[in-house]
């Protein structure tokens, strides 16, 4: 598989450490769009090819369709990574690629809801819970098909940033291990 992400990495950081002891499902590339990324430092320390996108040829060539091939990646996972997959992507992995969400989908999502922004706006808008959304990846963002949901609380003492390692927490519980279920059960399809 490979892991598309655009920042600190902690997710990549849980795949990865999750994966490292199976005999059939590899980590082949990390794909990240910011050069400077702590992502691209974990890829460094873990050893795993890393390849750093540009907006021209994401989006009106390839979408590096060719270089994921190159390295036998089957499955894509998105882990904080922030830019919209294009159609020619989509269309080389049909129901391949995955994403997590910081928010409870449909609530919370769509462009400009990454990151921070979403923990602003569910504590601004006084929910009384958030959690986490995996999804298939489509066209559009946060749009494709529920995989997965887990909640947590909010009470009034949380701020954006208490509610951010609240959600953090949940994705590395659960991120692998459904992850793992989504591939094999494509596996077994195939
Ligand atoms: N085709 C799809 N691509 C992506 C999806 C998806 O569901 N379908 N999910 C996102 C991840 N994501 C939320 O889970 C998300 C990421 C980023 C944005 C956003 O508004 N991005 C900004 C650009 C930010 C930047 O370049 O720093 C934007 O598009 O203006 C919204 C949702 C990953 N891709
Ligand atoms: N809408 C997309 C989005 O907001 N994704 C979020 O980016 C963070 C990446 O953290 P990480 O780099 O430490 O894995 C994660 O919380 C993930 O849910």
């Amino acid at each position: 598989m490979a892991i598309f992400a655009s920042g600190a990495g902690s997710n990549a950081q849980r795949l990865i450490d999750h994966f490292k002891g199976s005999s059939d499902i590899k980590i082949a590339l990390i794909v990240c769009n910011k050069p400077g990324a702590g992502v691209l430092t974990i890829a460094e320390k873990e050893n795993i090819p890393a390849q750093i996108i540009e907006k021209e040829k994401f989006f009106r060539g390839n979408a590096y369709v060719d270089e994921l091939k190159q390295h036998n990646v089957d499955f894509i996972v998105l882990a904080g990574f922030l830019w919209k997959v294009p159609v020619a992507l989509i269309q080389a992995f049909p129901q391949s690629i995955i994403n997590i969400h910081p928010a409870l989908l449909p609530n919370y999502g769509g462009k400009g809801m990454y990151g921070r922004f979403v923990h602003e706006a569910v504590i601004t808008a006084k929910e009384k819970e958030s959690g986490i959304s995996i999804h298939y990846v489509d066209e559009l963002y946060d749009h494709g098909q529920l995989i997965f949901q887990a909640r947590c609380a909010i009470d009034e003492t949380d701020t954006a940033d208490s509610l951010a390692q609240k959600i953090h927490a949940l994705e590395h519980e659960h991120y692998p291990i459904i992850v793992e279920k989504v591939v094999r059960e494509l596996q077994n399809r195939r």
